[in-house]
């Protein structure tokens, strides 16, 4: 699913006003029905208090109002006179007017602010994505006062006081609990800095106009079940170990052995034919025992890994960094890696911080690598950033400038790609904010890439099965209880992509 910007989703609204054909009144009128239908079916509180300013999201809200009137609500509605209003949101006050028993104030002063009863729901209504600016004056007051005195509070489109496209950061913006979206993401409902205004996002569908989407181009897109569908290779009965890759993980160290199981474990079950890891002796029967299905490459040092003594381009891909902590001769035997594999590698944990104290290496880095930083190894290899619009930025430019895939790790995984795209993945939670997650997300991508799919598609679809895992385990164990493990052993998700 495309993630259009502010001007996109404008231009939608005028393709589907002319193409289908609709009157602005009338698309208004559906999205806000839309809305209506939501609410009536999701909140069984009487009370609504309605704020609009004089946009067409306040358009909104005004239809809203009458809708949920007419399905006998009680009603307030709160008006922000910030300009002549639009023609649409004209029109609704005047229908709005006929109706008698819905009470509409005019806020003139913070004086006019209602006192708001613990058990009404505010409908935000005042912006919507034609928020240009910092909100400022009243506006700002009263965004602060429905935060400070509201209880259940639905934003209509996007939180009021939130920029579609770009950082919001020390605007006022509504918290809401939920947020109703028309017809797509915006890119600001995808971002961790903004989820303690955006709430639980529900995106609803106006109907509009199908055919735009293959007339525009965006940089985002979301990645959800039916993207995956079309990513996904089903097996051919008559394949063999051989036809599915093999893959070398080289992972641990002296008490950090767990990292090597987990991501071998993983990779295991990601479907690749075969694997191999890489050990410091020390590991070798705890690697044997706990992956007896997996191969060992053992290293001649008992703690670290310091040799890479055999030809490692006979590996269809290759994992490391799990647990190999950051040691001269570890750090000496990954410089010798990026020199000796010419195919992409997976580079995880420690070996994203050996390479962020070692800036002269990118170059070494065979094109299309897949980097899978969480924001702070991230900060330590590119640059600390303001806020999270500026660092996906930075994923984009750096993937595009230094050939690479970048898994950016967090709430909602971004990953950037060479050709300049970025991808926002919609499967996870946060009981996946475990030790040993990001081991086993290493171990997935590794196998994916082993079986052949691209650096992209590996991490896509490795991401995304990997967060499948995780709502899996979080739905047996709870998201406080889940451990990595747990998201290995419910990779029998994989199931739900093999079905035609
Ligand atoms: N397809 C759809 O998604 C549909 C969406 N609808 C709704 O329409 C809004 C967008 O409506 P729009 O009128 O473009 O803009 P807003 O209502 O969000 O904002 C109103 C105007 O406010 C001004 N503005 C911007 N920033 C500020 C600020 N910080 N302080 C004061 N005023 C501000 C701006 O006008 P200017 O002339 O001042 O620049 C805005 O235009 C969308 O979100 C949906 O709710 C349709 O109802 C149906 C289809
Ligand atoms: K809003």
């Amino acid at each position: 699913m495309k993630i259009l910007s502010a001007a996109q989703i404008r231009e939608w609204d005028q393709y589907t006003m002319q193409h289908e054909p609709i009157s602005p009144i009338d698309l208004m009128e559906r999205a806000a029905e839309a809305c209506t239908h939501w609410i009536l079916e999701h909140i069984s509180q009487d009370i609504f208090y309605i704020f609009c300013t004089t946009g067409n999201n306040g358009g909104d809200g005004l239809v809203i109002a009458r809708l949920l009137k007419s399905h006998n609500k009680q009603v307030k509605v709160f008006v922000l006179s910030l300009s002549a209003g639009t023609d649409c949101f004209n029109i609704n006050l005047e229908r709005l007017k006929q109706i008698s028993t819905v009470e509409i104030i005019t806020l003139k002063s913070t004086s006019d602010f209602p006192s708001i009863p613990n058990d009404a729901v505010i409908i935000d209504a005042l912006f919507g994505t034609g928020l240009n600016r910092k909100p400022e004056g009243l506006a700002a007051e009263l965004i602060h006062f429905i935060n400070h005195t509201a209880k259940h509070v639905i934003a209509i489109d996007i939180p009021s006081g939130l920029l579609c496209d770009r950082s919001s950061k020390d605007f006022p913006v509504i918290k809401a609990a939920h947020t109703l979206s028309f017809q797509c993401y915006k890119p600001a409902l995808l971002l961790p800095e903004n989820a303690v205004y955006f709430g639980n996002v529900h995106i609803l569908d106006i109907k509009l106009h199908t055919d735009f989407l293959h007339t525009v181009d965006t940089n985002y897109e979301l990645v959800d079940f039916n993207f995956i569908k079309q990513l996904y290779k089903p097996r051919n009965a008559f394949s063999h170990k051989g036809s599915f890759g093999h893959a070398l993980i080289i992972a641990g160290s002296y008490g950090k052995m767990g990292a090597a199981v987990l991501s071998t474990r993983a990779c295991l079950r990601s479907g690749v034919g075969l694997v191999s890891a890489h050990v410091p002796s020390c590991g070798v029967t705890i690697l044997q025992t706990a992956a007896p299905e997996a191969m060992c490459r053992v290293d001649r040092n008992e703690k670290v890994i310091t040799k890479l003594d055999y030809d490692v381009t006979s590996y269809s891909a290759v994992g490391v960094g799990p647990g190999i902590g950051t040691d001269s001769a570890t750090t000496a035997f990954l410089h010798h890696l990026l020199v000796a594999y010419p195919k992409p590698l997976v580079l995880d944990a420690d070996a994203l911080n050996i390479l962020s104290e070692h800036s002269e290496w990118w170059p070494l880095l065979p094109p299309h690598s897949i980097l899978t930083p969480h924001p702070k190894e991230f900060a330590r290899l590119f640059e600390e950033n303001k806020d999270d619009f500026a660092r996906i930025e930075t994923a984009l430019q750096q993937a595009r400038t230094k050939n690479l895939v970048i898994v950016l790790k967090g709430h909602r995984t971004f990953i950037a790609t060479p050709s300049g795209k970025g991808y926002f993945n919609t499967s996870g939670n946060a009981g996946m904010a475990t030790g040993g997650s990001g081991d086993v997300l290493t171990g997935i991508i590794t196998g994916l890439l082993a079986q052949g799919y691209s650096s992209s598609e590996a991490a896509i679809l490795g991401v995304y099965i990997h967060g499948m895992a995780g709502d899996q385990a979080a739905l047996h164990y709870g998201m406080g209880p889940m451990i990595a493990g747990d998201i290995i052993d419910n990779l029998s998700v994989i199931k739900q992509l093999e079905t035609v």
